[in-house]
């Protein structure tokens, strides 16, 4: 995506102490670091899309460590960076465990094809590159060729969109994707949501999990410091929820954790709402539950 900053993500929300927290829970934690994308010059746009080279490039990297990572028995952790790296986390994922369930947290649905794209910006478009329904309609794109379609549109629910583009939504309604905008967070609820969402994805064989969360699924007022922020999101403690649900049913195999750039915010304090909830967004992926937690070789002194 367009806007500087997008790239401090990943070293602030370790500054804001992810790793000792996740550990502080019972997590085994191993930080793999950050991946060293190589430099595109020239990267002038192909048709509209902007930045091919350099994008597809990265996500081949990233799609190799996730699947790497994978295969080692780890839960991955990706954080962005911008949404686009979903097409390296989810391929390098599936490359790994086969066939596997995506639950998309987001404002946005992020399922332009490169021809229904407004702006060109790989960010609004990851989804299409992933879905075997729509490869028909996906031109080639330099250091693009390596994806190969890996989600099935049964297999995607969405939550929290409220922003979506006219070509999005015709393609969802065209693939029956399943979809909880936020008019149907505020008409069922998030738990009812959540219960839907495990329901739908478990109806015929339980796969796998990954969950993408872009920073801007949750309202403005509390993840201010972010690329392209949408009034009417979810609350802090509805994000969480959504977290902890996924956590309990034991079938969470990759997180991404998306779009915080802390140049959006308008103050160090919108920076550090922002980081702070996408650290505690994380925590709730791996157990962490607000009744509290202890170790289980905790003993009272
Ligand atoms: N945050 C974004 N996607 O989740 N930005 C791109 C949206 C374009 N419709
Ligand atoms: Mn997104
Ligand atoms: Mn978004």
């Amino acid at each position: 995506q367009p806007r500087g900053g997008v790239e401090r993500g990943p070293d602030l929300i370790r500054a804001a102490g992810l790793l000792n927290k996740l550990r502080e829970q019972g997590c085994t934690v191993k930080d793999y670091g950050n991946l060293a994308f190589e430099e595109v010059v020239d990267d002038e746009p192909v048709g509209r899309v902007k930045c091919a080279r350099a994008v597809g490039s990265a996500n081949k990297r990233l799609s190799d460590a996730v699947q790497a990572v994978k295969r080692e028995g780890h839960t991955t952790v990706m954080l962005g960076g911008d949404h686009s790296l979903a097409i390296g986390s989810i391929h390098g994922h599936s490359a790994a465990v086969g066939e596997l369930s995506v639950v998309w947290v987001d404002a946005h649905a992020d399922i332009n094809t490169p021809l229904t794209s407004s702006t060109g910006n790989i960010h609004g478009q990851p989804m299409s590159y992933l879905l075997h329904e729509l490869q028909s309609k996906i031109p080639v794109l330099p250091n693009f060729s390596w994806i190969k379609p890996c989600v099935s549109a049964k297999d995607l629910v969405y939550i929290g969109l409220r922003d979506v583009d006219p070509g999005e939504h015709y393609i969802l309604k065209l693939l029956g994707v399943k979809v909880f905008s936020m008019s149907e967070v505020d008409h069922l609820g998030v738990p009812r949501v959540m219960e839907e969402t495990c329901d739908y994805l478990s109806a015929k064989v339980k796969k796998p999990i990954h969950l993408s969360y872009d920073i801007d699924a949750i309202d403005p007022s509390v993840t201010p410091a972010t690329g392209t922020p949408v009034v009417g999101g979810l609350t802090y403690r509805e994000g969480v929820y959504i977290t902890e649900h996924l956590c309990q049913t034991g079938l969470l195999s990759a997180v991404d954790m998306v779009e915080v750039n802390p140049l959006r915010g308008r103050t160090e304090d919108d920076v550090q709402s922002t980081v702070s909830t996408a650290v505690d967004l994380l925590l709730g992926c791996f157990g962490r539950l607000r009744e509290g937690n202890h170790s289980s070789d905790y003993r009272l002194p």
